[in-house]
Protein backbone atom coordinates (compact mmCIF):
# COMPACT_ATOMS: atom_id res chain seq x y z
CA UNK A 1 0.00 0.00 0.00
CA UNK A 2 1.23 3.53 -0.96
CA UNK A 3 -1.40 5.49 0.48
CA UNK A 4 -3.42 5.79 3.30
CA UNK A 5 -6.52 8.08 1.67
CA UNK A 6 -6.69 9.21 -1.96
CA UNK A 7 -9.04 11.37 -2.98
CA UNK A 8 -10.61 11.89 -6.54
CA UNK A 9 -12.23 14.98 -7.31
CA UNK A 10 -14.41 14.74 -10.91
CA UNK A 11 -15.27 11.21 -10.91
CA UNK A 12 -15.12 10.66 -14.55
CA UNK A 13 -13.46 8.29 -17.14
CA UNK A 14 -10.09 8.41 -15.83
CA UNK A 15 -10.98 9.11 -12.07
CA UNK A 16 -13.17 5.74 -12.39
CA UNK A 17 -10.65 3.75 -14.04
CA UNK A 18 -7.84 5.47 -11.03
CA UNK A 19 -10.23 4.10 -8.55
CA UNK A 20 -10.52 0.77 -10.42
CA UNK A 21 -6.57 0.31 -10.38
CA UNK A 22 -5.84 1.45 -7.15
CA UNK A 23 -8.52 -1.13 -6.33
CA UNK A 24 -6.82 -3.83 -8.08
CA UNK A 25 -3.37 -2.95 -7.22
CA UNK A 26 -4.19 -2.64 -3.43
CA UNK A 27 -2.27 0.86 -3.29
CA UNK A 28 -4.65 2.55 -0.30
CA UNK A 29 -6.66 1.85 2.09
CA UNK A 30 -9.45 4.14 1.06
CA UNK A 31 -10.42 5.65 -2.12
CA UNK A 32 -12.75 9.01 -1.51
CA UNK A 33 -14.26 11.47 -4.12
CA UNK A 34 -16.45 13.46 -5.40
CA UNK A 35 -17.87 15.13 -8.54
CA UNK A 36 -19.67 18.82 -8.82
CA UNK A 37 -22.30 17.01 -10.46
CA UNK A 38 -25.62 15.13 -8.36
CA UNK A 39 -25.96 12.59 -10.64
CA UNK A 40 -22.11 11.49 -11.57
CA UNK A 41 -22.00 11.16 -7.21
CA UNK A 42 -25.05 9.10 -7.23
CA UNK A 43 -23.64 6.49 -10.20
CA UNK A 44 -20.02 6.30 -8.24
CA UNK A 45 -21.99 5.54 -5.00
CA UNK A 46 -24.46 3.09 -7.10
CA UNK A 47 -21.79 1.37 -8.71
CA UNK A 48 -19.25 1.08 -5.53
CA UNK A 49 -16.51 2.98 -6.74
CA UNK A 50 -14.93 4.58 -3.86
CA UNK A 51 -16.53 6.20 -1.09
CA UNK A 52 -18.43 9.58 -2.22
CA UNK A 53 -18.66 13.03 -0.19
CA UNK A 54 -20.75 15.84 -0.90
CA UNK A 55 -18.29 18.47 -0.93
CA UNK A 56 -14.71 18.70 -2.30
CA UNK A 57 -13.26 19.50 0.98
CA UNK A 58 -14.81 17.27 2.90
CA UNK A 59 -13.36 14.08 -0.03
CA UNK A 60 -9.65 15.64 0.46
CA UNK A 61 -10.01 15.81 4.16
CA UNK A 62 -7.06 13.37 5.63
CA UNK A 63 -6.07 12.64 2.08
CA UNK A 64 -2.22 11.64 1.78
CA UNK A 65 -2.87 12.15 -2.36
CA UNK A 66 -5.43 14.57 -3.98
CA UNK A 67 -5.93 14.13 -7.72
CA UNK A 68 -7.50 16.66 -9.75
CA UNK A 69 -9.56 14.33 -12.71
CA UNK A 70 -11.60 17.52 -13.86
CA UNK A 71 -11.45 19.23 -17.47
CA UNK A 72 -8.22 21.45 -17.62
CA UNK A 73 -10.26 24.32 -17.54
CA UNK A 74 -12.19 23.29 -13.87
CA UNK A 75 -9.06 22.61 -12.33
CA UNK A 76 -8.69 26.57 -11.24
CA UNK A 77 -12.67 25.81 -9.27
CA UNK A 78 -11.37 22.24 -8.07
CA UNK A 79 -8.50 22.92 -6.26
CA UNK A 80 -10.15 26.37 -4.96
CA UNK A 81 -12.65 23.75 -3.18
CA UNK A 82 -10.71 21.22 -1.77
CA UNK A 83 -7.89 23.58 -0.34
CA UNK A 84 -9.45 23.94 2.76
CA UNK A 85 -9.38 20.29 3.51
CA UNK A 86 -6.05 19.42 2.81
CA UNK A 87 -3.52 18.25 5.46
CA UNK A 88 -0.48 19.36 5.95
CA UNK A 89 2.53 16.85 3.93
CA UNK A 90 -0.13 15.89 1.11
CA UNK A 91 0.57 15.41 -2.26
CA UNK A 92 -2.10 17.28 -4.97
CA UNK A 93 -1.70 15.66 -8.66
CA UNK A 94 -3.60 15.65 -11.59
CA UNK A 95 -3.86 14.12 -14.87
CA UNK A 96 -5.20 17.04 -17.41
CA UNK A 97 -3.51 16.40 -21.09
CA UNK A 98 -2.29 20.23 -21.04
CA UNK A 99 0.49 20.70 -18.24
CA UNK A 100 1.53 24.68 -18.15
CA UNK A 101 -1.89 25.70 -17.84
CA UNK A 102 -2.93 23.59 -15.76
CA UNK A 103 0.34 24.33 -13.17
CA UNK A 104 -0.17 28.48 -13.45
CA UNK A 105 -3.75 27.87 -12.96
CA UNK A 106 -3.37 25.44 -9.43
CA UNK A 107 -0.07 26.44 -7.99
CA UNK A 108 -1.28 29.94 -6.41
CA UNK A 109 -3.72 27.60 -4.64
CA UNK A 110 -2.07 25.19 -2.88
CA UNK A 111 -1.38 26.07 0.42
CA UNK A 112 1.79 26.11 2.44
CA UNK A 113 3.06 22.44 3.40
CA UNK A 114 1.76 20.82 0.55
CA UNK A 115 3.42 19.73 -2.92
CA UNK A 116 1.79 20.08 -6.37
CA UNK A 117 3.16 16.82 -8.78
CA UNK A 118 0.97 17.31 -11.83
CA UNK A 119 1.01 14.17 -14.23
CA UNK A 120 -0.69 13.37 -17.10
CA UNK A 121 -1.75 9.51 -18.42
CA UNK A 122 -1.18 9.06 -22.41
CA UNK A 123 -4.17 6.67 -22.05
CA UNK A 124 -8.10 7.06 -22.49
CA UNK A 125 -11.21 6.39 -24.37
CA UNK A 126 -13.87 8.30 -26.03
CA UNK A 127 -16.40 7.54 -23.23
CA UNK A 128 -17.26 9.95 -20.17
CA UNK A 129 -18.63 9.63 -16.77
CA UNK A 130 -18.04 7.29 -13.92
CA UNK A 131 -19.38 4.27 -15.31
CA UNK A 132 -16.83 4.60 -18.41
CA UNK A 133 -13.70 3.73 -16.28
CA UNK A 134 -12.17 0.39 -15.67
CA UNK A 135 -9.15 -1.21 -13.88
CA UNK A 136 -6.94 -1.77 -17.04
CA UNK A 137 -7.19 1.44 -18.72
CA UNK A 138 -3.47 2.16 -17.79
CA UNK A 139 -1.88 -1.16 -18.13
CA UNK A 140 1.48 -0.80 -20.44
CA UNK A 141 0.50 2.90 -21.27
CA UNK A 142 3.27 5.72 -20.47
CA UNK A 143 2.17 8.28 -17.58
CA UNK A 144 4.12 11.54 -18.10
CA UNK A 145 5.25 13.01 -14.43
CA UNK A 146 5.79 16.85 -14.18
CA UNK A 147 7.79 17.28 -10.81
CA UNK A 148 8.67 21.31 -10.08
CA UNK A 149 12.46 21.93 -8.69
CA UNK A 150 11.36 21.84 -5.30
CA UNK A 151 8.96 18.75 -5.41
CA UNK A 152 10.31 16.49 -3.07
CA UNK A 153 11.86 13.39 -4.51
CA UNK A 154 10.26 11.06 -1.80
CA UNK A 155 6.80 12.25 -2.31
CA UNK A 156 7.94 12.08 -6.95
CA UNK A 157 8.70 8.46 -5.92
CA UNK A 158 5.69 7.69 -4.20
CA UNK A 159 3.54 9.05 -6.80
CA UNK A 160 5.49 7.22 -9.56
CA UNK A 161 5.38 4.30 -7.65
CA UNK A 162 1.28 4.55 -7.44
CA UNK A 163 1.46 5.22 -10.84
CA UNK A 164 3.05 2.04 -11.99
CA UNK A 165 1.15 0.22 -9.26
CA UNK A 166 -1.68 0.91 -11.79
CA UNK A 167 0.34 -0.52 -14.60
CA UNK A 168 1.73 2.36 -16.36
CA UNK A 169 5.57 2.78 -17.32
CA UNK A 170 6.32 6.69 -15.98
CA UNK A 171 8.36 9.27 -17.77
CA UNK A 172 9.37 12.31 -15.82
CA UNK A 173 8.97 15.38 -18.57
CA UNK A 174 9.20 19.30 -18.09
CA UNK A 175 5.58 20.91 -18.54
CA UNK A 176 6.54 22.92 -21.87
CA UNK A 177 8.09 19.99 -23.56
CA UNK A 178 5.07 18.25 -22.35
CA UNK A 179 2.56 20.46 -24.30
CA UNK A 180 4.82 20.53 -27.61
CA UNK A 181 5.11 16.96 -27.88
CA UNK A 182 1.21 16.05 -26.89
CA UNK A 183 0.63 18.96 -29.29
CA UNK A 184 1.90 17.10 -31.98
CA UNK A 185 0.97 13.55 -30.61
CA UNK A 186 -2.47 13.72 -29.56
CA UNK A 187 -3.97 17.26 -29.59
CA UNK A 188 -3.59 18.46 -32.92
CA UNK A 189 -4.62 14.80 -34.25
CA UNK A 190 -7.62 14.96 -32.32
CA UNK A 191 -8.48 18.38 -34.35
CA UNK A 192 -7.46 16.62 -37.87
CA UNK A 193 -10.39 14.01 -36.33
CA UNK A 194 -13.06 16.43 -35.39
CA UNK A 195 -12.44 18.19 -38.57
CA UNK A 196 -12.58 15.50 -41.12
CA UNK A 197 -15.83 13.99 -39.44
CA UNK A 198 -17.16 17.52 -39.76
CA UNK A 199 -16.50 17.45 -43.74
CA UNK A 200 -17.84 13.94 -44.38
CA UNK A 201 -20.77 14.77 -42.29
CA UNK A 202 -21.42 18.61 -44.54
CA UNK A 203 -20.75 16.09 -47.79
CA UNK A 204 -23.29 13.44 -46.77
CA UNK A 205 -25.84 16.67 -46.05
CA UNK A 206 -25.01 18.07 -49.07
CA UNK A 207 -25.30 14.50 -51.99
CA UNK A 208 -26.95 12.73 -49.30
CA UNK A 209 -24.41 10.16 -50.30
CA UNK A 210 -23.52 7.11 -47.49
CA UNK A 211 -20.29 8.30 -46.06
CA UNK A 212 -20.49 6.92 -42.98
CA UNK A 213 -22.48 4.01 -43.62
CA UNK A 214 -19.33 3.05 -45.72
CA UNK A 215 -16.79 4.35 -43.93
CA UNK A 216 -13.35 2.46 -43.63
CA UNK A 217 -11.50 1.93 -40.92
CA UNK A 218 -9.12 5.12 -41.11
CA UNK A 219 -12.27 7.26 -40.73
CA UNK A 220 -14.18 4.85 -38.49
CA UNK A 221 -11.41 6.04 -36.23
CA UNK A 222 -11.49 9.46 -36.55
CA UNK A 223 -15.36 8.99 -36.17
CA UNK A 224 -14.34 7.55 -32.58
CA UNK A 225 -11.94 10.49 -31.70
CA UNK A 226 -14.49 12.93 -32.95
CA UNK A 227 -17.10 11.49 -30.30
CA UNK A 228 -14.61 12.37 -27.39
CA UNK A 229 -15.89 14.96 -24.63
CA UNK A 230 -16.62 18.15 -25.81
CA UNK A 231 -15.85 20.31 -23.02
CA UNK A 232 -12.73 18.27 -22.28
CA UNK A 233 -11.46 19.24 -25.82
CA UNK A 234 -12.59 22.81 -25.78
CA UNK A 235 -10.84 23.13 -22.84
CA UNK A 236 -7.38 21.35 -24.22
CA UNK A 237 -7.60 23.49 -27.48
CA UNK A 238 -7.91 26.75 -25.61
CA UNK A 239 -4.97 26.27 -22.74
CA UNK A 240 -2.71 24.41 -25.22
CA UNK A 241 -3.28 27.59 -27.70
CA UNK A 242 0.63 28.05 -28.61
CA UNK A 243 2.17 24.86 -28.86
CA UNK A 244 -1.59 23.63 -31.15
CA UNK A 245 -1.22 26.56 -33.32
CA UNK A 246 2.50 26.02 -34.28
CA UNK A 247 1.93 22.25 -34.99
CA UNK A 248 -1.21 23.53 -36.97
CA UNK A 249 0.15 25.68 -38.99
CA UNK A 250 2.89 23.27 -40.08
CA UNK A 251 0.37 20.99 -40.75
CA UNK A 252 -1.44 23.02 -42.95
CA UNK A 253 1.75 23.52 -44.79
CA UNK A 254 2.35 19.94 -45.64
CA UNK A 255 -1.00 19.40 -46.50
CA UNK A 256 -0.98 22.66 -48.98
CA UNK A 257 2.53 21.13 -50.52
CA UNK A 258 0.71 17.88 -50.80
CA UNK A 259 -2.30 19.19 -52.22
CA UNK A 260 -0.34 20.83 -54.61
CA UNK A 261 1.74 17.35 -55.64
CA UNK A 262 -1.58 16.21 -56.43
CA UNK A 263 -2.73 19.29 -58.46
CA UNK A 264 0.44 19.44 -60.88
CA UNK A 265 0.85 15.39 -60.66
CA UNK A 266 4.10 15.23 -58.92
CA UNK A 267 3.65 11.62 -58.20
CA UNK A 268 7.54 11.53 -57.27
CA UNK A 269 6.71 14.18 -54.48
CA UNK A 270 3.75 12.32 -53.05
CA UNK A 271 6.07 8.32 -53.69
CA UNK A 272 8.60 9.79 -51.42
CA UNK A 273 6.58 11.21 -48.43
CA UNK A 274 4.10 8.15 -48.04
CA UNK A 275 7.55 6.06 -48.16
CA UNK A 276 9.00 8.76 -45.86
CA UNK A 277 5.87 8.01 -43.22
CA UNK A 278 5.99 4.25 -43.81
CA UNK A 279 9.51 4.21 -42.58
CA UNK A 280 8.34 6.02 -39.04
CA UNK A 281 5.33 3.72 -38.69
CA UNK A 282 7.80 1.03 -39.00
CA UNK A 283 10.23 2.67 -36.79
CA UNK A 284 7.60 3.08 -34.16
CA UNK A 285 6.67 -0.86 -34.62
CA UNK A 286 10.52 -1.88 -34.11
CA UNK A 287 11.28 0.07 -31.38
CA UNK A 288 7.95 -1.92 -29.89
CA UNK A 289 6.15 1.53 -29.29
CA UNK A 290 3.06 0.30 -31.05
CA UNK A 291 -0.10 -0.37 -28.71
CA UNK A 292 -2.03 -2.13 -31.41
CA UNK A 293 1.38 -4.56 -31.76
CA UNK A 294 0.40 -7.91 -30.49
CA UNK A 295 3.25 -8.25 -28.20
CA UNK A 296 3.07 -4.93 -26.36
CA UNK A 297 4.01 -4.88 -23.07
CA UNK A 298 5.53 -8.19 -23.21
CA UNK A 299 8.49 -6.40 -23.94
CA UNK A 300 8.31 -3.12 -21.85
CA UNK A 301 12.38 -2.56 -21.65
CA UNK A 302 11.62 -1.65 -25.30
CA UNK A 303 10.12 0.91 -24.77
CA UNK A 304 12.66 2.99 -23.20
N1 LIG B 1 -10.63 11.14 -21.61
C1 LIG B 1 -9.39 10.86 -21.90
O1 LIG B 1 -9.15 10.09 -22.83
C2 LIG B 1 -8.28 11.46 -21.08
C3 LIG B 1 -8.50 12.57 -20.28
N2 LIG B 1 -7.46 13.14 -19.58
C4 LIG B 1 -7.69 14.32 -18.74
O2 LIG B 1 -8.34 13.88 -17.58
C5 LIG B 1 -9.25 14.86 -17.09
C6 LIG B 1 -10.60 14.21 -16.89
O3 LIG B 1 -11.04 13.66 -18.09
P1 LIG B 1 -12.18 12.52 -18.13
O4 LIG B 1 -12.12 11.67 -16.94
O5 LIG B 1 -12.09 11.92 -19.47
O6 LIG B 1 -13.46 13.45 -18.09
P2 LIG B 1 -14.99 13.09 -17.75
O7 LIG B 1 -15.82 14.05 -18.54
O8 LIG B 1 -15.26 11.64 -17.88
O9 LIG B 1 -15.07 13.49 -16.20
C7 LIG B 1 -14.84 14.76 -15.69
C8 LIG B 1 -15.72 14.92 -14.46
O10 LIG B 1 -15.34 16.12 -13.79
C9 LIG B 1 -16.52 16.67 -13.22
N3 LIG B 1 -16.26 18.06 -12.85
C10 LIG B 1 -16.20 19.14 -13.67
N4 LIG B 1 -15.89 20.23 -12.95
C11 LIG B 1 -15.73 19.84 -11.67
C12 LIG B 1 -15.39 20.50 -10.45
N5 LIG B 1 -15.13 21.81 -10.42
N6 LIG B 1 -15.34 19.76 -9.31
C13 LIG B 1 -15.61 18.44 -9.32
N7 LIG B 1 -15.94 17.77 -10.43
C14 LIG B 1 -15.98 18.45 -11.60
C15 LIG B 1 -17.59 16.45 -14.26
O11 LIG B 1 -18.88 16.51 -13.69
C16 LIG B 1 -17.22 15.06 -14.78
O12 LIG B 1 -17.95 14.03 -14.13
C17 LIG B 1 -9.21 16.00 -18.09
O13 LIG B 1 -8.41 17.03 -17.60
C18 LIG B 1 -8.60 15.38 -19.34
O14 LIG B 1 -7.87 16.35 -20.08
C19 LIG B 1 -6.21 12.58 -19.55
C20 LIG B 1 -5.95 11.46 -20.29
C21 LIG B 1 -6.95 10.84 -21.14
O1 LIG C 1 -8.89 7.68 -27.19
C1 LIG C 1 -7.82 8.02 -27.71
O2 LIG C 1 -7.47 7.65 -28.84
C2 LIG C 1 -6.91 8.95 -27.01
O3 LIG C 1 -6.10 9.59 -27.62
C3 LIG C 1 -7.04 9.01 -25.51
C4 LIG C 1 -6.38 10.18 -24.86
C5 LIG C 1 -7.01 11.40 -24.86
C6 LIG C 1 -6.44 12.48 -24.21
C7 LIG C 1 -5.24 12.34 -23.56
O4 LIG C 1 -4.71 13.39 -22.92
C8 LIG C 1 -4.59 11.12 -23.54
C9 LIG C 1 -5.17 10.04 -24.19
Amino acid sequence: MIYQKVALIGLGLIASSIAWATKRGNLAGQVRGYDLSPEARETARAIGLCDVFDSAAEAAEGADLVILCVPVGAMETAIRAVAPGLKPGAVVSDVGSVKRAVIDAVTPHIPEGVQFIPAHPLAGTEHSGPAAGFAALFDNRWCLVVPSPDSDPQKVADLCAFWEGMGAHVDEMDADHHDLVLAVTSHTPHLIAYTMVGVADDLRRVTDSEVIKYSAAGFRDFTRIAASDPTMWRDVFLSNKDATLEILGRFTEELFALQRAIRTGDGDLLHDYFTRTRAIRRGIIDAGQDTSAPDFGRTPLARK
